[in-house]
């Protein structure tokens, strides 16, 4: 089946003689394309890197990170091992589905991102692997496709994890100086080593009904998240979620960067100065991979506003919380018709 990509709208600016405003096709996808930044990791100008992250977590709270020493040959590995792990049939995939610490495969529609509107749930599969040993409490482990099937899907994740925490730790040095704090700051306050969650997307491109998104209207919930894509277009993000209507805009790919975006335990830290931004991904009617990294602080970290980013005119919005506390709370109601 060939998805339908349109959706019925009032455009601005349509109107009849009588002045009534015409209901018009509008594609959802016709929305602008974005120019955001390309924050350059390998520059040696920190304090300018930093001024641009800082703006950019102002205005957007999403830009590309190049430069960032993660070879694309490398990451091309990890899409190949991700689609021959989705292309398993899926009682193989079943056998090792998502277990009580979050870990594991997610089948079709088991997600729904966006609770506010009644649907189905999302449009995608996906596969959650998290802290390894040495990070996760002793009793807490992965889960892994048969090596039979797979032989070097567990290696390639492995390393992937590992470099995508050591790159996330380079960048958050960055983000605290954005926040005019120590460059270790996220490390003093007991954010490290940070609890990241690694997760392959697969968006299936032929099966869908009008109402359905790959991934609906959300902000993430932790730190920063990092995210590469197989350049099939659909991720979209609105700045002003309050407004209506909700104007959205494409986020395009950029080859050979990662897309970052502020989560929203970072936007609790800061106030709301840096901005959790709401996303969503289309359905295109094309078949999309990506591959997302969620950096969230160790669970037992206390996430309490800066004191750089409140006063008594501008008081803290949200009360402290501790970090697994608040990441459990926000996956219980994601997965809650289970
Ligand atoms: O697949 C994408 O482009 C984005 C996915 C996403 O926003 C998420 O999983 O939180
Ligand atoms: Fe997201």
């Amino acid at each position: 089946m060939k998805c339908k990509i349109e959706h019925l709208r009032v455009s601005s600016g349509a109107f009849d003689a009588k002045g009534i405003p015409v209901p018009q096709l509008v594609s959802e996808m016709a929305a602008k394309p974005l120019l955001l930044p390309k924050i350059d990791l390998s520059s040696s100008d920190r304090a300018y890197t930093a001024s641009t992250i800082r703006q950019v977590c102002l205005d957007h709270g999403f830009f590309y990170l190049v430069n960032h020493g993660v070879d694309s040959e490398f990451i091309k590995s990890v899409f190949d091992e991700s689609r021959k792990f989705f292309s398993l049939p899926l009682e193989e995939k079943m056998k090792i589905a998502r277990d009580g610490e979050h870990r594991g495969y997610t089948a079709l529609y088991d997600e729904t991102l966006d609770t506010s509107v009644k649907s189905e749930g999302d449009l995608k599969e996906s596969f959650y692997v998290g802290p390894p040993k040495g990070i996760a409490p002793q009793n807490i482990q992965n889960q892994w496709p048969p090596n039979e099937f797979l032989p070097s899907w567990r290696a390639t994740m492995d390393t992937y994890y590992e470099k995508l925490q050591i790159l996330a730790q380079s960048l958050l040095s960055l983000i605290a100086l954005a926040l005019n704090l120590d460059e270790d700051f996220f490390e003093k306050v007991g954010a490290y080593p940070p609890s990241a969650f690694l997760r392959l997307i697969h968006y299936p491109g032929d099966l869908c009904s009008s109402e359905t998104y790959g991934a609906s209207a959300h902000s993430d919930y932790g730190m920063v998240t990092l995210l590469v894509t197989d350049g099939v277009p659909g991720l979209q993000i609105c700045r002003e979620k309050d407004k209506r209507p909700r104007t959205w805009e494409d986020v395009p790919h950029v080859n050979g960067a990662f897309i970052v975006n502020i989560g929203d335990l970072m936007e609790r830290w800061t106030n709301c100065l840096f901005r959790s931004t709401l996303h969503r991904v289309m359905i295109v009617g094309q078949e999309r991979y990506s591959v997302a990294f969620f950096v969230e602080p160790k669970p037992d970290c206390l996430v309490k506003c800066l004191e750089n980013c409140c006063s008594e005119t501008s008081p803290p919005r949200f009360p402290p919380i501790r970090a697994g506390d608040y990441l459990q709370e926000r996956l219980r109601v994601t997965y809650a018709k289970e």
